[in-house]
């Protein structure tokens, strides 16, 4: 990377210098044209020559350099995006979702972007602009010194006054980021609050703080510009061609009148002369790209130095699918435990419900399993392995993960779902599809399983977590982690995603976060937790039994509305097929939910029919918490 660059920054040198070379060939011919003597071909040809010929080798090489220097950035474009790629791959998912989609597209985008200028253009424009005035300087030099220095100092009073127009740049740049963030951040505030705003009949109040940001920043522009104006107006005008060939002329006129240099020496002034300053117009451009090539370099290598989940040296394999809970606490900030000393086990086959006040820490807890965090003190293993010593890949192929906010690439309907597995064949996508319900509603799709979603195709959220159920379905993870789905505005939808869950269930071991408690009354143990610990554990039975905990949850959502929530169906779905043990025959279902069998058949579990007795209840207590889940991933 850095040998293309210096070989292109070498060429471009070159490149400028034969650029000045033409002009120089001109004004010696100027010279022996007007020194008296008699033109002969000898001495005119030759200069004609050289002037044709270094100004077709300065484009060849001007040509050449941007070539290799593009050629360059090509390579340095792949890599970089590639070590994004894969270092975001890597990162905790936590510390990604935290991450905003924009930030991650303006590192992998804009950043990479900004370096394509620097390297493949403001390095090759920088390098010109100091070799081509440097190699005219020198040579007016030897031309006529005492002509030189005046001719150099139109550059002096644009440097003087250009550090005037930037005196105090530094600090009014902060001030210019700040006011334009503060533009920024009312403009997404009103932009994505802007339902919630209006409901509540605020839309004028957020308009009204865009419109004070804009008009804040308008104030402190207007104020900048007045300061700035006048001297980089002047350090602008004093370097143009016309000024530095007055400047030129008035001491070359003095000079040749009095005797004191010949005519034809003035020639070269007025040709090579302004090329000296010329750069001065552009030098704060090229300032300003130098600059914002530099801080996207460090925003990459800020984010390239993002501690990474640590690999395993010796990666394990996990042997089966129970996963176990040993002593587990976890803190998001070092400081305060959001989960303390918890101990628990997920047999195959079972439904082990996470219930409690909000709050409680049942997210989190299911987080630790996804490794979007790695737990603080204690260990996670998966059929006996510990999480972290077992591969990312490996990790997911085991344990699935169907949650409320269902994110889906902009990709064809296909390839979506084969994220759950990339080798899977059409007709496995179709199959799954199938048992997901989501199969017709694709096939009336314009380009049905081709259709590239999130273009201007998109679907509605409970489409969507069919789509997810169906991904998850095909990578035939033995442990599904399920956040309880809110309910879905469309009944019908609804329905067929308690019907696709169903199937998803169906013999494997299930952790839900469950934020209603009739939805998980059939679940084979409940866990009770508060304030990050397990405070209550058991069935549904025994937990009224015992008169705890539970049971006081219980007893404050009783006699609400039937509730149908995914959770439900997949708890449910479990508890007909663990309730068809004695008949085995009698579904698929019932073979699958073998807690002993490991293996999970993927034949459809009956759907839930009528509500159970103990079902029947509850409302949702946490509608907020439900709305701040939707947001999450
Ligand atoms: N990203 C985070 N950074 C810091 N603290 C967090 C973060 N997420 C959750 N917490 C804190 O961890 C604790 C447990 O939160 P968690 O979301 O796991 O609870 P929960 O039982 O799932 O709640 P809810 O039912 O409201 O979703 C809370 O005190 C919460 O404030």
């Amino acid at each position: 990377m850095r040998r293309p660059l210096r070989a292109a920054i070498a060429l471009q040198a070159v490149a400028a210098l034969c650029g000045v070379v033409p002009l120089v060939a001109i004004a010696v011919l100027a010279t022996r044209l007007t020194d008296g003597s008699a033109p002969t071909g000898g001495r005119t040809w030759p200069l004609v020559s050289l002037a044709c010929g270094s100004g077709l080798a300065a484009l060849a090489l001007g040509y050449a350099a941007n070539v290799v220097s593009h050629l360059a950035d090509n390579t340095l474009q792949l890599s970089l995006r590639r070590d994004l790629a894969r270092h975001i791959g890597r990162l905790p998912l936590a510390k990604v979702t935290d991450m905003t989609s924009g930030a991650i597209k303006s590192a992998v985008q804009d950043d990479v972007q900004a370096l394509h200028m620097l390297v493949a253009h403001t390095l090759l424009d920088v390098t010109s602009l100091l070799t081509a005035p440097t190699f005219a300087l020198i040579y007016l030099f030897t031309v006529d010194w005492r002509l030189a220095l005046p001719s150099l100092a139109p550059l002096a009073l644009g440097v003087f006054l250009f550090g005037r127009a930037m005196a105090g740049a530094k600090e009014q740049m902060a001030e210019y980021g700040a006011a334009q963030a503060r533009i920024t951040t009312a403009a997404v505030e009103f932009a994505t609050g802007i339902a919630v705003v209006k409901t509540f009949g605020r839309g004028r109040n957020a308009y009204e703080r865009f419109v004070a940001a804009t008009e804040g920043f308008s104030q402190f522009f207007t104020r900048w510009v007045r300061r700035t104006l006048l001297p980089s107006t002047a350090a602008l005008l004093v370097v143009t061609p016309v000024a530095v060939l007055l400047a030129s002329v008035c001491v070359g006129a003095a000079l040749v009148t009095s005797g004191a240099m010949p005519a034809a020496d003035l020639v070269a002034f007025v040709l090579i002369g302004p090329l000296i300053s010329a750069p001065m117009g552009v030098v704060g451009s090229r300032m300003q790209q130098l600059r914002a090539g530099q801080a996207a370099a460090r925003r990459i290598t800020t984010l390239l130095d993002t501690p990474a989940l640590p690999e395993a040296e010796h990666p394990a394999v996990p042997q089966g699918s129970r996963v176990a809970l040993h002593n587990v606490s976890f803190s998001y900030d070092g400081r305060v435990d959001a989960l303390t000393g918890i101990d628990l086990d997920l047999r195959p086959g079972t439904v082990t419900a996470l219930v409690g006040p909000s709050g409680s820490g049942k997210s989190t807890l299911a987080a630790l399993l996804a490794r979007f965090h790695d737990v603080t003190a204690g260990s996670i293993t998966l059929g006996g392995a510990d999480i972290r010593d077992i591969p990312l890949t490996e990790l997911y192929r085991h344990i699935g993960f169907v949650l409320q906010d269902v994110r889906l690439l902009r990709a064809s309907v296909a390839d979506n779902i084969r994220l759950g597995r990339p080798d899977a064949t059409d007709d496995d996508v179709r199959q799954m599809a199938q048992a997901a319900q989501i199969h017709d509603r694709i096939l009336a799709l314009p380009n049905g399983y081709d259709t590239v979603l999130n273009g201007g195709t998109h679907l509605s959220g409970g489409e969507s977590q069919r789509i997810s159920i169906a991904r998850a379905l095909l990578g035939n993870p033995q442990v599904i982690v399920l956040d309880e789905a809110t309910a879905f505005a469309d009944p019908g939808s609804e329905a067929l995603i308690q019907e696709a869950l169903s199937t998803l269930a169906a013999g494997r071991t299930l952790l839900v976060v469950a934020h209603r408690l009739a939805t998980v009354a059939s679940a084979d143990s409940i866990v009770v937790l508060d304030a990050g610990r397990i405070v209550e554990q058991g069935r549904h039975e025994e937990l009224l039994r015992r008169n705890g905990r539970y049971a006081q949850m219980w007893r404050a959502q009783e006699g609400r509305p039937p509730d149908r929530s995914g959770a439900e169906a997949a708890t449910k779905a479990h508890g007909s097929a663990r309730d068809g043990v004695a008949d085995r025959s009698a579904t698929p279902a019932a073979d699958a939910a073998d807690p002993v069998a490991e293996t999970s058949p993927r034949a459809p579990a009956p759907a839930p029919t009528a509500e159970e007795p103990g079902h029947a209840g509850a409302d949702e207590p946490e509608s907020a918490v439900s709305d701040r889940k939707a947001a999450r991933p």
